[in-house]
């Protein structure tokens, strides 16, 4: 028997003891190249729960057995459980959790952020390469910031051995277990929060159509966990109705004062009382707070009566089926939404074709070339002027506009319901968050959410613009904006935000799996362009611009001016531009190495092996940035064509989709 089948024999006795229920009879774990992964020995029907797990043997920052000090040290992320799984490994078979920890894997996830530095440079010019580099500060900072104090406060506790090597809590175990809670754990319930979930963590990832997802109560008393009504709940009741009380009773004083009622004369009164009377009074008090009225409690939410609803709700985390499964296949669950770098970051893999892999372009560069095609559509319009006056003018026509996009950005580009804090928390400024101490939500797996909120979603390009583009070269827009809050580039680029991306290179703007430009970028490259009349009503009124955005989307290629067809080329030549020069960045030895021969390098190396990976996020990035050159090549190309011709080959022309469209089709 291999150590792996002897690690598995022992892991499924641990399930066994500590009561996780699963159908043995249609359920398998299996190991496959040294890795485990649940397969199906039945037909099953959608939505059983093929596994249930008490909560009682998850691994929590509540359930290990240094709870009481990670309570009162109160930190934050993912260093809590990190300290929590390597005090339990420490105690060996002492722990309760020894037979799963066994487990796991010894070695970690061998995430990029253990590369050698010559693996780290196979993601240059990928949207990985500043990622890669952040990582493993992060977590040395952590260690020392957060952890290392506390295995210094209780050492009786936490015995770090001899040695390094011995050590159970050094810096490379630490970085280890990190790498497995960011793999591994599952965001619980609002009394766990992050933690490992036995049996859960065996299930692989699969981007579409997995067959399992996870299921639990979230909501439960963040106190104790209780699904039900208890203590805590009502001892917040108490507080909160005591609260509503004194306001009350402030409320009333202020109104007494106002009204000249004799407000301490009633409290004369009361201290006149007899010691008896106040024993009487002081009870009567104590149980109007501690017995406040059922019905204002009921009226306050408290359930106390209807059990069906308690009966739902389940003290398991399950995994239910999806979809109808078959016999011999693999269940797969979903880690989430994830491209390729953040699937890389945090759980050591990555596949072909991720329909949520995107390419970034900073900021600076769009400045720089709406800059460059400014001042070559001014030159045409200012023969006589030298350079310099062409770039001053370009800077001033280009300024009020930028200023104008930033200040209605949320107005005209409206991130969908639900999508603004996912975009915050994910890998828009190339992943600079710490990967494997995350405590942020999931797709099932809680502690690893980094879905993308950007360059997934895609849009279908409506062919149509009322709009004339006739930049006045005097500069006719200058001032209409507002230039309260952004600072002009010295170098000429359009107050920039102040939000940096890594590496200098501003705020990113993303290209989806299709090869689209998102719909924020094509909405600040209208504005940037649109003629000075326009652009003159959008700076009157945000509604002004809204109004343009919603007819261009409607309109569906219908209304084709030839002004529209002067905007849109424009606009396609800086996304065709934009696009080479993200391009340069994937060069080697100055050199644009064809897709083929990195399939083909490819295809020497071991497949799982960190080149592997490397070539294979670099694969995805590069087939983004042919895509898209080639279509905005050839929208320019359809756009440049005599306007006459225009409507038949633009009409006839099929252009990708993406998937799903925003509200906006530009
Ligand atoms: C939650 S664990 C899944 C169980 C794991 N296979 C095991 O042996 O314990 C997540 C890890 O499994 C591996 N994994 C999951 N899905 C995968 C996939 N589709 N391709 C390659 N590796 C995968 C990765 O190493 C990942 O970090």
């Amino acid at each position: 028997m291999s150590a792996q089948q002897k690690k598995l024999e022992v892991l499924l006795k641990w399930f066994d003891e500590n009561k996780i229920e699963w159908d043995k009879e249609a359920l398998e774990v299996k190991e496959v190249n040294g890795s485990f992964g649940v397969y199906a020995k039945k037909n099953m029907k959608k939505d059983k729960a093929v596994v249930k797990i008490p909560k009682n043997c998850i691994l929590s920052i509540k359930t290990t057995g240094i709870s009481n000090i990670l309570d009162e040290a109160n930190l934050e992320g993912g260093c809590p459980l990190a300290l929590a799984v390597l005090y339990e490994i420490a105690q060996k078979e002492q722990s309760p959790w020894y037979g799963y920890l066994q487990a796991l894997p010894d070695q970690g996830e061998d995430l990029p952020i253990f590369w050698e530095e010559d693996e780290k440079d196979l993601f240059n010019g990928t949207e990985m390469e500043n990622a890669v580099r952040n990582d493993l500060n992060d977590l040395e900072d952590d260690y020392a910031e957060l952890i290392e104090p506390l295995l210094e406060d209780y050492p009786y506790i936490f015995d770090r051995g001899t040695n390094e090597d011995d050590d159970p809590y050094s810096f490379d175990k630490f970085i280890k277990i990190s790498t497995l809670i960011s793999s591994r754990a599952f965001e619980v319930d609002a009394f766990h929060e992050n933690a490992l979930v036995p049996f859960a963590d065996i299930f692989n990832h699969k981007g579409e159509g997995e067959q399992v997802h996870f299921e639990t109560e979230f909501e439960v008393c963040d106190s104790c966990g209780a699904l039900e009504y208890c203590e805590h709940q009502y001892l917040d009741f108490l507080e909160n109705s005591d609260e509503e009380h004194s306001d009350e009773e402030e409320h009333s004083d202020e109104e007494g004062e106002e009204q000249g009622d004799n407000v301490e004369g009633e409290w004369e009164d009361a201290e006149d009382l007899s010691e008896g009377e106040e024993d009487e009074m002081d009870e009567e008090m104590a149980l109007d707070t501690e017995l406040p009225d059922l019905e204002e409690l009921e009226a306050a939410g408290v359930n106390f009566w209807d059990t069906e609803e308690e009966e739902d709700k389940k003290d398991t985390c399950d995994m239910v089926l999806d979809r109808d499964v078959k016999k011999g296949e693999e269940i797969f669950n979903t880690y989430g939404d994830h491209p390729n770098i953040a699937l890389l970051s945090k759980y050591g893999f990555c596949y072909d074709d991720n329909k949520n892999d995107y390419v970034s372009i900073g900021e600076d560069s769009i400045v720089d070339c709406c800059l460059a095609i400014t001042s070559e559509i001014l030159k045409g319009k200012m023969p006589k002027a030298s350079n310099e006056e062409v770039e001053k003018a370009a800077v001033e026509l280009t300024r009020p506009r930028w200023e104008f996009f930033l200040k209605n950005e949320k107005t005209l580009c409206p991130s969908p319901e639900g999508e603004q804090e996912e975009e915050e928390d994910d890998f828009d400024n190339g992943c600079q968050e710490d990967c494997c101490a995350s405590d942020d939500e999931g797709h099932g797996h809680g502690g690893h959410g980094h879905g993308h909120g950007h360059g997934k979603e895609g849009h279908s390009h409506g062919e149509d613009a009322d709009e004339e583009l006739e930049h006045d070269a005097e500069g006719g827009c200058c001032g209409s904006g507002d230039e309260e809050e952004h600072e002009h580039d010295p170098e000429g680029g359009c107050c920039g935000s102040d939000d940096e991306g890594e590496g200098g290179k501003g705020r990113p703007y993303f290209i989806n799996s299709e090869g689209l430009f998102e719909d924020k970028l094509m909405c600040l490259l209208h504005i940037m362009f649109v003629g000075e009349e326009t652009f003159a009503k959008f700076a009157e009124d945000v509604e002004n611009a809204l109004s343009y955005f919603e007819e261009l989307s409607n309109s569906q290629g219908e209304n084709k001016t030839k002004a529209v067809v002067d905007v849109k080329r424009v606009i396609y030549q800086v996304c065709r531009a934009l696009c080479e020069f993200r391009r340069l960045e994937y060069l080697e030895d100055g050199e644009w190495k064809p897709i083929k021969q990195d399939i083909e390098e490819r295809k020497k190396v071991a497949d799982n092996s960190r080149k592997y990976y490397a070539l294979t996020c670099r694969i995805g990035e590069k087939k983004i940035i042919e895509k898209a050159i080639k279509y905005y090549g050839d929208l320019v190309e359809e756009y440049s064509a005599p306007v006459a011709d225009k409507k038949k080959s633009v009409t006839n022309k099929k252009k990708p989709v993406a998937k799903k469209n925003k509200k906006q089709k530009l």
